[in-house]
């Protein structure tokens, strides 16, 4: 695989359709939540917790090509990995597609996160060990704690008033 390049979205205003209602859709729906993106959900059956978040809107049916129609981010989250692959063949050469089933197979992946309001702290092993990424996560999440919040804003105050 080629090498992968990290980068920081502004999703603001932009669609993302999630085809699957499940585990996975609801782990990429939450982190896509707060960032202003339109998230679309493409399943026939959803979580609860997925239905209720802010952002959501719930298309009750099984993925059709029409279903990514306008979309930035796609994410193919259904547990038939017959149904992830068609999704990735139906996107256009410009969209972006994460088979959450197939790394090999996504325009983009998601990483690990640590999230201390602005600072943002992305960990990745380019797929080869999602659990991994998870744990040095959790390793890393006592070093970066909530201070990190409060040394950010004094770092752009400082920077601001020059
Ligand atoms: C390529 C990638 C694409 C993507 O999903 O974006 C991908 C792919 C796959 N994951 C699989 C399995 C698991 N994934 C996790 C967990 C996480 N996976 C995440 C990301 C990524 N997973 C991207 C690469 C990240 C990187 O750069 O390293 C995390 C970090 C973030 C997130 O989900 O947003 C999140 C931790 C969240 C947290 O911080 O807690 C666990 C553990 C668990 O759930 O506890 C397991 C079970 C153990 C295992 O299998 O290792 C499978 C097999 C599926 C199958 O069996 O069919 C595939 C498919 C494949 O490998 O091809
Ligand atoms: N990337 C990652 O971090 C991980 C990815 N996975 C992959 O994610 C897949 C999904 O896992 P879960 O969310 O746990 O499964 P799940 O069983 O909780 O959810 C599957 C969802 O897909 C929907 N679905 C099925 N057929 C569909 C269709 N034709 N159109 C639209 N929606 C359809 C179902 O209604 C259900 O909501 C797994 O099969 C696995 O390959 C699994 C673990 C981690």
């Amino acid at each position: 695989m080629e090498k992968l390049y990290p980068v920081m979205m502004n999703l603001n205003g932009k669609k993302a359709v999630i085809i699957g209602g499940g585990k996975i859709a609801l782990r990429k729906a939450k982190g896509l939540a707060g960032t202003g993106v339109k998230i679309v959900v493409v399943s026939p059956g959803i979580r609860e917790e997925l239905f209720k978040l802010h952002d959501v809107v719930w298309k009750q049916k099984e993925f059709e090509a029409k279903d990514i129609k306008g979309a930035h981010l796609i994410f193919a989250a259904t547990d038939n990995k017959a149904v992830n692959e068609y999704v990735c063949q139906c996107a256009e050469a410009n969209q972006w597609v994460n088979d959450t089933s197939k790394s090999e197979r996504s325009d983009f992946i998601t990483p690990a996160v640590i999230r201390r309001d602005k600072f943002i702290l992305a960990i990745s092993t380019s797929g080869a060990s999602p659990e991994l990424a998870k744990e040095l996560k959790i390793e890393l999440e006592n070093r970066y704690d909530n201070k990190l919040e409060y040394t950010v804003d004094m770092y752009a105050k400082r920077r601001n008033k020059k």
